[in-house]
């Protein structure tokens, strides 16, 4: 997809003024937003921005909220209520909305400035799913309002991250058999990583495991492990590692050297030896995430086999009122 022109529409709508840019959305469409969020933090230095879900921002919207804000909208279905609220309320708010969806009759899209309707369930095109199309949109809009140095790095990465993808998901195929054989009678597994892959750490646990396979799971970023959460390695404990490249991966490092240590059951999945150095260390960071999505869903798959429990079956969601 081409952000470009969004890019331009958002600049010249507030004479290139943006303060603020809040990510809003729920569930799995809220973790795939988690890097966009990270590369403004990290990186902008005029720019602030904020991860929400949906109903928080509805509840305790930011007092920033105004007309030189940014808000991003992502809804897979495009009608969850709590972010389409978020979309009207950020709108009467004055702030620019830019909605995300797979679906074309969304209701997000009634309350979207600008959209993108994108291509979801063809695995060879990672580049046009929602987290690549968000990262590609703030990054070119950080770029035109106060330069990235990295640009040109990032849009080749763009240009090779299929092909990257691809060839990692085939790299992992039998190891994900042998993670779901050797741990299916598991029913607890915490999920480690940091940086901009953290958001991964938490959606596999709250999404694959917890949602798609009624299993429990906790997210600890790696960073954290030693204060407090350590307290409860034993040789007995799952233990799943997200070992990113970047700035962060020495805080993955030290956790594995730890669990080296005192752990047994420790999968690691390394988005180094599975290829993402062909990405400029630069912003190869960013470009985890996309890989560990996209593996990480693999693994999940295993599991649903070995389980006899279909991803797509859910007890509450969508069945009961809540
Ligand atoms: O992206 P949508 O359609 O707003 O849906 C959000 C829902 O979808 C999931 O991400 C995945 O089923 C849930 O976690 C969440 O409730």
């Amino acid at each position: 997809m081409n952000v470009v022109p969004t890019v331009e529409q958002i600049i010249e709508r507030n004479g290139g003024k943006v303060s603020e840019i809040y990510y809003v959305a729920c569930g799995g469409s809220l973790v795939d937003m988690y890097v966009s969020d990270f590369f403004v933090r990290t990186e902008s230095v005029g720019i602030t921005s904020g991860w929400y879900t949906a109903n928080e921002f509805v509840h305790a919207a930011p007092k920033r909220l105004g007309a030189t804000s940014v808000v991003i909208l992502c809804s897979h279905s495009g009608n969850t209520p709590e972010t389409v609220a978020a979309a009207a309320l950020a709108r009467k708010a004055g702030a620019q909305t830019v909605g995300l969806t797979y679906n074309k009759e969304a209701k997000l899209l009634d309350e979207s400035d600008y959209s993108f309707v994108y291509e979801w369930g063809d695995e060879t095109r990672v580049h046009n799913n929602p987290m690549a199309i968000m990262l590609d949109l703030t990054i070119n809009l950080v770029d035109k309002l106060e330069g990235y140095a990295h640009i040109e790095a990032f849009r080749k990465g763009m240009d090779i991250i299929d092909t990257v993808v691809a060839n990692a998901e085939k790299q992992v195929e039998p190891r994900t058999k042998e993670f779901a054989d050797k741990y299916k009678n598991e029913t607890m597994f915490y999920v480690l990583a940091s940086g901009a892959s953290y958001g991964h750490a938490y959606g596999f646990s709250i999404c694959s495991l917890m949602e798609m396979q009624w299993l429990d799971a906790a997210p600890i970023h790696s960073g954290e492990f030693f204060h407090g959460p350590f307290e409860v390695t034993d040789e007995d404990t799952p233990f799943i590692v997200a070992r990113g490249l970047g700035r962060t991966r020495e805080l993955d490092d030290r956790v594995l050297t730890f669990l080296d240590k005192y752990a047994k059951k420790v999968e690691i999945v390394d988005a180094k030896e599975l290829g993402l150095d062909l990405i400029d260390d630069a912003v190869s960071e960013y470009f985890n995430p996309i890989l560990f999505y996209s593996v990480l869903s693999k693994y999940r798959y295993a599991l649903s086999v070995v389980h006899n429990h279909d991803l797509d079956v859910r007890r509450y969601m969508g069945k009961v009122e809540y």
